[in-house]
């Protein structure tokens, strides 16, 4: 196996302790393999909530989640030691805080703790349900979601492993891209653009090659499992009035005290990679998507969803990146034509993405439920439920995030094709 540049997240974060002007050696990012999340938090202190975690399927099925929540003892964080313990923790407690809410809320301070230490809210987030939660056998291909399983599931399906693998695999083969990348900003710097041109075109390659994992997505994952069975449990808190959350969640600090919170719920767009393409090729989404604070878009709010190493990366990457600059200043046509089919390759990954959308979320929407999952129907569409949202969105159907799904979508896409020179 190709060693750590494969794992995207470590691959990130061994970045994040550099200096990103000099041209790395292909091979510095690689140089040890940071390893698989954490399978389970061995101390035994720990073991309510591992058991929890194991038999989250059952639980939730039978009825039996909350009362067991509610009795959980509270737990603090004093035995975690390691990161990979924090993060395990940190994916566990966005298990069953997510189950505790839909399954039937109560999170403690545990959970507040770990976020804040984290970086990252204090619920379900794309770093809980996706890049801390798989794992594979020894020397196994990453980038083959084959490969992959989950360690935490909600629903115990083949389909809710398969939709996060998918993700895994992408994470995996886009890490190859993060040092390509910074090779490509160190070209433009030296004025070298036949390097910048083959870096360019090695970027779109692998961005195609993103694109067909991508399309992976209906090997094993049936929309409608999706849509009725996993994706109430990915909700978030944040405009939940009609699901029966006017107010979001309340934070329970023990001795009466306690604050309401709402967030977004779990979603692909609080992964660093797509953004770090972004970055790189001089994609501006700043005004895309509807959200508050006014003046930020949807995209850039979901980096306070990543772990906050990650935000850092993107913001440094965004303070370094001049490969827009230098070619639109610069007059060799073929560099033009190597960054225009970059470009074009990161907007076929987000139509091929439209595509998923309308057949995972938009189809299945409009057809009837199975009869015995109709209350999770109406938290699946619950969110389109929102008052005041409708008249702003006739399809009626919302993003776990909260965002006017296909118009959102397709701005991103279209304002991707628009960085084309
Ligand atoms: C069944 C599979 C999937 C469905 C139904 C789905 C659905 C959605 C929806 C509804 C949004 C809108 C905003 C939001 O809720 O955050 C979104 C955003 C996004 N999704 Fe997915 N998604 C799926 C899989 C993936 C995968 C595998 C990726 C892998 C990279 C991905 C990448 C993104 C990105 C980057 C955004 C942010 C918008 C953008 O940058 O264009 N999605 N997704
Ligand atoms: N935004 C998506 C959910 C989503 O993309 C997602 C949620 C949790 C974990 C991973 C996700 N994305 C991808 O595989 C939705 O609206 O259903």
């Amino acid at each position: 196996m190709d060693t750590a540049v494969e794992y995207a997240i470590p691959a990130y974060l061994k970045l994040e302790g550099r200096t990103w002007t000099a041209t790395p050696s292909p091979r510095t990012t690689a140089s040890s393999p940071t390893g698989l999340p954490l399978s389970r938090l061995s101390a035994p202190y720990y073991a309510p909530w591992e058991d929890l975690a194991s038999d989250l399927p059952r639980l939730i099925q039978t009825g039996q989640i909350r009362p067991l929540i509610d009795n959980l003892p509270v737990l603090t964080t004093a035995s975690l030691q390691s990161e990979p313990e924090w993060r395990r923790a940190y994916s566990v407690l966005g298990f069953l805080t997510h189950a505790y809410i839909w399954g039937g809320e109560k999170p403690q301070d545990p959970l507040l703790e770990i976020s804040a230490h984290l970086g990252l809210p204090p619920c379900a987030t794309y770093a809980a349900l996706t890049l801390w939660n798989w794992t594979t056998f020894p020397e196994a291909d990453v980038t083959n979601p084959d490969n992959l399983s989950l360690l935490t599931s909600f629903t115990g399906t083949k389909d809710e492993e398969w939709f996060i693998v998918i993700s895994v695999a992408i994470e995996a083969k886009g890490a190859r891209v993060v040092p390509l990348m910074l090779d490509a900003i160190a070209a433009a710097t030296a004025n070298d653009a036949p390097r910048l041109t083959a870096l360019l075109c090695r970027f779109s390659d692998i961005l195609e090659d993103l694109t067909v994992t991508l399309k992976r997505m209906y090997e094993k994952n049936d929309p409608n499992v999706f849509f009725h069975q996993l994706r109430p449990f990915l909700a978030g808190s944040k405009n939940m009035a009609a699901a029966g959350l006017p107010d979001g969640v309340f934070y329970d600090l023990g001795n009466g005290q306690g604050e309401w919170g709402q967030y977004s719920g779990g979603s692909n767009a609080q992964s660093s990679l797509i953004q770090t393409f972004d970055i790189f090729l001089g994609v501006n989404h700043s005004a895309t998507g509807d959200v508050k604070p006014a003046g930020t878009g949807y995209i850039q709010e979901m980096r306070k969803y990543m772990p906050s190493p990650h935000r850092n990366f993107l913001q440094t990457l965004a303070k370094l990146t001049n490969t827009r600059r230098y070619i639109l200043s610069s007059t060799d046509q073929s560099l033009k034509e190597a960054y225009n089919s970059a470009v074009l390759s990161l907007s076929s990954f987000r139509d091929a993405h439209i595509q998923i959308v309308s057949r995972y979320i938009i189809i299945p929407a409009k057809s009837r439920a199975p009869e015995q999952k109709t209350e999770r129907v109406n938290l699946a569409t619950a969110s389109s439920q929102v008052k005041g949202l409708e008249d702003k969105n006739p399809t009626g159907l919302y993003g776990t995030g909260g965002t006017s799904l296909i118009p959102f979508l397709k701005e991103t896409r279209d304002t991707t094709k628009a960085a084309t020179c």
